[in-house]
């Protein structure tokens, strides 16, 4: 049985799929529509995407209003961040963190409305999304790591490493 948690959001959740076991390693479901439907997420993905990162390495907090996600580390850790970009929310500009590893086997689904970004933990990190709609840049947007109205508090030991574009971003932008 898929294993709901709630997150401090109503709209947010981690989702924990069955492991199996044995003496070969394990096996698990990372996503199955019905047995996702029965466990509260009831939704058609568009696009699966996957990026791998090294150590320190922060890619976020990135949004597109239109689209929800589910996030998972299928190697290494990560600590994902989101935050409530919905001017109209009661919990606008409020974060959470997470830790997902490729052994806690944590879901996280962010709605759509928050930011999201994450920081890798580990020397070699692969994150698997599943989007609900298809990628597009115009739609696209990001907010700085360290926006301090937002005060993310991130586990970073020594440097990030930021792409280009997210190093641009303007400190103190919101959408
Ligand atoms: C996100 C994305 C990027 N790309 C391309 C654009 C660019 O040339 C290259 C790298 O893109 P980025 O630098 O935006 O990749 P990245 O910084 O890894 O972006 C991701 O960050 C995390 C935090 C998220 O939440 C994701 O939704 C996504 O925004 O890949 C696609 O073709 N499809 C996609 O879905």
């Amino acid at each position: 049985m898929i294993q709901a948690l709630p997150t401090k959001f109503a709209e947010a959740r981690v989702f924990v799929p069955d492991v199996f076991e044995d003496d070969r390693g394990f096996f698990k479901e990372t996503w199955s529509d019905p047995k996702y439907a029965e466990a509260g997420l009831d939704l058609r993905f568009a696009q699966d995407s996957c990026s791998w990162s090294t150590r320190n390495v922060i890619r976020g907090l990135h949004y597109d209003f239109r689209m929800a996600k589910l996030v998972q580390c299928l190697k290494g850790r990560i600590w994902d961040a989101i935050v409530d970009l919905r001017r109209n929310s009661p919990t606008y500009l409020q974060w959470q963190g997470f830790l997902l590893t490729d052994r806690n086997h944590k879901q996280l689904f962010v709605p759509a409305g928050f930011g999201h970004g994450f920081l890798a933990l580990d020397d070699e990190v692969v994150v698997h999304y599943k989007n609900s709609v298809p990628y597009d840049p115009a739609n696209e947007g990001a907010v700085w790591w360290r926006n301090a109205k937002i005060g993310v508090e991130w586990p970073l030991v020594g440097e990030p490493r930021l792409s280009a574009k997210d190093a641009a971003v303007p400190e103190e932008f919101l959408p």
